[in-house]
């Protein structure tokens, strides 16, 4: 299921099928506390029924107050009516216990904690094809929308549903054609709620994709605004952007409309079949077959009635947003990690080696890598060059084993990957990325996270070692200083640097370097090689290069293009071919000639 969104999909279902799923996915995801919230819904079950029972309790006591005027038993009747709406009130007490207790907030926590485990174990490739908002979505939204609802929303679900039930059944026994009434009412919400449900599904889904639309422009405008403004050319955006803020007007007020009209035939139909069974009842006493007494129990009965049975159906939303909740978090639960192969076994080399190689991404309409033949020394620098889209940053994911190749094998220090432990695959590759994701922390905690038992001085000697220290120390508050109040005045280099700082002190022997596409200022540039340097001493390093000039000194340059190994070699063998490479060299050494001369 790679679109989650689609799974929203209120399909109309048997009425007790979809409520057991629900049921028993609201079971499954609250993991150790599931005997506790089934408890509580059971008290809300037993609850229902004793209300009813307590309603029906009506019809002999206005018997022994109206018609027999006996005392002792309207007493008896009063007692008993008492007991039961007693009872009923401390099983919805005990009910709630699941929030109150902090149960509700325990499950919420374990489940999330979960699907957090869940994230690291799948494989990357599988987060990439969902947006991030499903997986957010899923991750937090949904989590909470599943209990804080439950418990709330199940006790007028099942007062709506079970106490008329009771009370018709009751009443059959005083008087079957009022008994067959109060049935017949309390039976028409489900042909009513399963009416309604398709229509709140997909007013829901449809306002969804609209917001979704919204998010994605506003990412856009805000990220080009820069470049807009610069070019005088916001206003065009931004009335893009205003007529997608137009269209979520539109969808909201026609979903609100389709629901409102929904909800109030469904409602609408049950005041009237309420009314029309008044009536039937004062008919009835009026012919004298039905007791005066009867009546009245039959009034206050229904005056009880009508609203929780309206008020079902503005749940009926509730739910399809618990059930698509549940959904979600099934589907990414659902996702499989890569198969670990037995026995496991660890590397002691760390050369890498990629054996007739192919990879096609699923969605991709042919493959990115094509039977790739490729070999990286331990202990040596190897530089990935080629055109964009060639298949460099492939190669490093599946070194990675963020997916597994459809025929090959990759292999470290000749062991194949899909035999090695992925904690301990981890533990072998640093990756220094092209775009430095820093945490909101303090400096000092943003690159211990490469190893969270490093002390304060292995910190700073990978700080010294990636050519950080100096710049470090002029921050306000040093290796204290937090990100967040400084973020934006780091410049690239500072923060290549910041991410080297963090490979160096993880120490993993493989190390992977995105090298920055954009040129850095003369000094950053040369201060970023010199952390590069100290990194790349006695580590199998793969450089996916960009600009040419930086590679220079690589052991081994290996040009991929169209998913192929299309040359390998030195520097200067490479341009002494006269291939592919000697071409891109050319042309980066004329655009750089061009560069300099625009500056004079
Ligand atoms: N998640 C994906 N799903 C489908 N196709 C993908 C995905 N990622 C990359 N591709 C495709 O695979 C091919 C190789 O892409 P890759 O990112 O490995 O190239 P690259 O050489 O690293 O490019 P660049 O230098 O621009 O980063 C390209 O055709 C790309 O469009």
């Amino acid at each position: 299921m790679n679109d989650t969104s689609s799974s929203v999909k209120a399909t109309p279902r048997p009425f007790l099928g979809s409520w057991h799923r629900i049921l028993h996915g609201l079971l499954r995801s609250t993991g150790q506390y599931a005997p506790r919230l089934r408890r509580s819904l059971l008290g809300l079950l037993f609850a229902a029924i004793l209300q009813g029972l307590a309603l029906a309790c009506l019809f002999p006591l206005f018997d022994a107050l109206l018609q027999a005027r006996d005392g002792a038993a309207t007493l008896f009747w009063l007692g008993a009516l008492s007991l039961l709406a007693a009872a009923a009130a401390a099983l919805r007490w005990y009910a709630q216990g699941f929030d109150f207790d902090g149960d509700m907030a325990a499950a919420t926590h374990q489940l999330r904690t979960r699907l957090g485990e869940q994230l690291r174990r799948i494989p990357l490739e599988e987060l990439q094809d969902r947006r991030s908002g499903d997986v957010n979505s899923a991750l937090l939204g949904n989590v909470d929308e599943n209990f804080n609802y439950v418990v709330t929303i199940a006790d007028p679900l099942l007062s709506a549903l079970l106490t008329p039930l009771v009370v018709a059944i009751a009443a059959l026994l005083v008087d079957w054609r009022i008994g067959l009434s109060l049935l017949l009412i309390s039976l028409a919400v489900i042909p009513l709620y399963l009416r309604q449900k398709p229509i709140y599904g997909a007013g829901t889904r449809k306002v969804a994709q609209a917001n979704q639309l919204i998010n994605a422009e506003l990412v856009e405008y805000t990220q080009g605004l820069q470049v807009l403004r610069a070019a005088g050319r916001e206003g065009e955006k931004a009335s893009r952007l205003q007529d997608s803020f137009e269209h979520l007007r539109q969808v909201q007020i026609e979903d609100v409309k389709s629901e409102i009209r929904s909800s109030m035939l469904s409602s609408s139909i049950i005041e009237l079949s309420v009314l029309l069974l008044v009536g039937l009842g004062i008919f009835w006493s009026l012919d004298g077959s039905l007791s005066l007494a009867s009546l009245a129990a039959v009034l206050v009965i229904v005056v009880r009635f009508a609203e929780p049975l309206a008020t079902f159906m503005n749940y009926s939303k509730v739910i399809s947003i618990v059930e698509a909740a549940l959904q979600r978090i099934d589907a990414l639960l659902a996702i499989e990690p890569l198969p670990q192969r037995q026995p496991a076994q660890s590397p002691t080399g760390f050369e890498v080696r990629f054996e007739g190689v192919s990879f096609q991404y699923r969605q991709a309409d042919r493959p990115a890598l094509h039977e790739l033949d490729v070999e990286l020394p331990g202990n040596s620098l190897s530089a990935l060059v080629g055109p964009s889209g060639s298949g460099k940053t492939t190669l490093t994911r599946l070194l990675m084993r963020h997916a597994d190749p459809q025929s090959g094998t990759v292999r470290i220090g000749g062991v194949d990957i899909r035999h090695i432990q992925p904690e301990q695959l981890n533990r072998l590759i640093s990756v220094v990325f092209q775009d430095v994701y820093l945490f909101d922390d303090s400096i000092l905690a943003n690159i211990r996270m490469a190893r969270p038992d490093a002390s304060d001085e292995e910190v700073e000697a990978a700080a010294r070692a990636a050519h950080c220290h100096d710049f470090i120390l002029r921050l306000a508050d040093g290796y204290q200083t937090r990100v967040g109040d400084i973020g934006g005045r780091l410049s690239g280099g500072e923060r290549q640097r910041i991410s080297i700082a963090r490979a160096i002190l993880k120490g993993a022997p493989i190390v992977i370097l995105d090298e920055p596409s954009a040129a850095l200022d003369t000094e950053s540039e040369v201060a970023v090689q010199r952390a590069i340097e100290a990194l790349v001493r006695g580590r199998t390093v793969i450089v996916i290069a960009h600009r040419l000039s930086t590679i220079a000194a690589a052991d081994r340059i290996l040009v991929i293009e169209d998913g192929r190994l299309a040359e390998q070699g030195r520097h200067a063998e490479l341009l002494a071919a006269g291939g592919r490479y000697q071409a891109m060299w050319q042309a980066q050494q004329q655009a750089k000639s061009w560069h300099l001369g625009e500056g004079h």
